[in-house]
């Protein structure tokens, strides 16, 4: 396992972690030279910053799910996000469809599982879409990823309390080994795991990212827009983790000390549009390891 801090660490990145820096950056580029359109399907609170959150960053975003029109938004769309946040059952039907659609056209699909484990209702759906849809990535709490593992960590409705980042990697793991996709658990940090047996840990980033609603929705949009411009999800996933994490810290470096979630807000926001690749390269803090699967 090997730890680097591009460009201010005393210890230079290991190949592998320069490797994968230098494909997130070049994803970030992609992403703002083709301007990918998401799909996405998400809930009520967050409908209005994963909008200007996808402009920022330099993708187009478009929200629809009446059942009419899903599967002609999907498969016209370049990739798909159902986020469970503020499900009903018959949104879940539609979520369904769309995703069925986007997998017919070759799109990627992310799941958001937002309070899986918290009610029955959000339990069977994310359940559901994970058996029919087989995500490309599914990216969720350390206690929804959990859930969706056949594993319980601390939760409180749509929020994880803190679990040691090895137990979460093993969640992470074992629900990418079922889905044969990735899989990306945020916190403190960030844990990635795919079905071949890959892991990556993201660090760094901001508490405030967790003191305004909303991040890990976004995250969740942002890990689509990647994977429409990129070949191997893994990457994308990556790349959107590290992206979030570093714009978290260049909008705590503007701010300056103390806690001001609302200010924050907006400086993550602009600095999602400000972020480059150099600023990954420099800021980003990424551990890797190879299991096998
Ligand atoms: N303690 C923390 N320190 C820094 N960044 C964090 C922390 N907790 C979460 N984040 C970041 O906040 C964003 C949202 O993650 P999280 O709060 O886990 O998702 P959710 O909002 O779905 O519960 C992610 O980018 C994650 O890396
Ligand atoms: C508070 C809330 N309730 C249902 S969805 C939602 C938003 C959750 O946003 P995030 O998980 O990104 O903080
Ligand atoms: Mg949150």
């Amino acid at each position: 396992m090997e730890e680097t801090r591009a460009g201010g660490s005393p210890s230079p990145a290991s190949p592998e972690a320069h490797t994968l820096l230098a494909a997130a950056a070049n994803l970030l580029a992609a992403v703002r030279a083709r301007r990918p359109l998401v799909h996405a399907m998400t809930n009520d609170v967050v409908k209005g910053r994963t909008a200007d959150g996808l402009l920022a960053l330099g993708a187009s975003p478009i929200m629809a799910e009446a059942p009419e029109e899903v599967e002609e938004v999907a498969t016209k769309a370049d990739a798909l996000l159902l986020n469970l946040g503020t499900l009903s059952s018959e949104l879940g039907a539609s979520m369904l469809r769309a995703g069925r659609a986007a997998r017919a056209a070759q799109r990627p699909v992310v799941l958001d599982p937002v309070g899986a484990g918290f009610t029955e209702l959000r339990n069977r759906t994310a359940a559901e879409l994970v058996r029919e849809l087989r995500p490309d990535v599914v990216r969720g709490n350390a206690a929804e990823i959990a859930f969706l593992a056949g594993l319980s960590l601390p939760q409180k409705g749509v929020d994880a309390g803190e679990a040691p980042r090895e137990v979460v990697a093993q969640a992470a793991l074992t629900l990418a080994r079922e889905t044969g996709g990735v899989v990306l658990a945020t916190g403190a940090w960030d844990v990635l795991a795919d079905a071949v047996g890959r892991t990556a840990y993201v660090g760094g980033g901001d508490v405030l990212l967790t003191r305004f609603t909303g991040s890990g929705c976004l995250l969740g949009a942002v890990v689509a827009a990647f994977a429409a411009v990129g070949e191997d999800a893994f990457v994308a996933a990556f790349a959107a983790a590290l992206t979030t994490k570093v714009a978290g810290e260049l909008a705590r470096i503007r701010l300056g000390a103390g806690e001001r979630p609302a200010t924050f807000a907006t400086y993550f926001l602009d600095a999602l549009a400000e972020v480059e690749g150099a600023d990954l390269l420099r800021f980003g803090k990424v551990e890797l390891s190879a299991r096998e699967a």
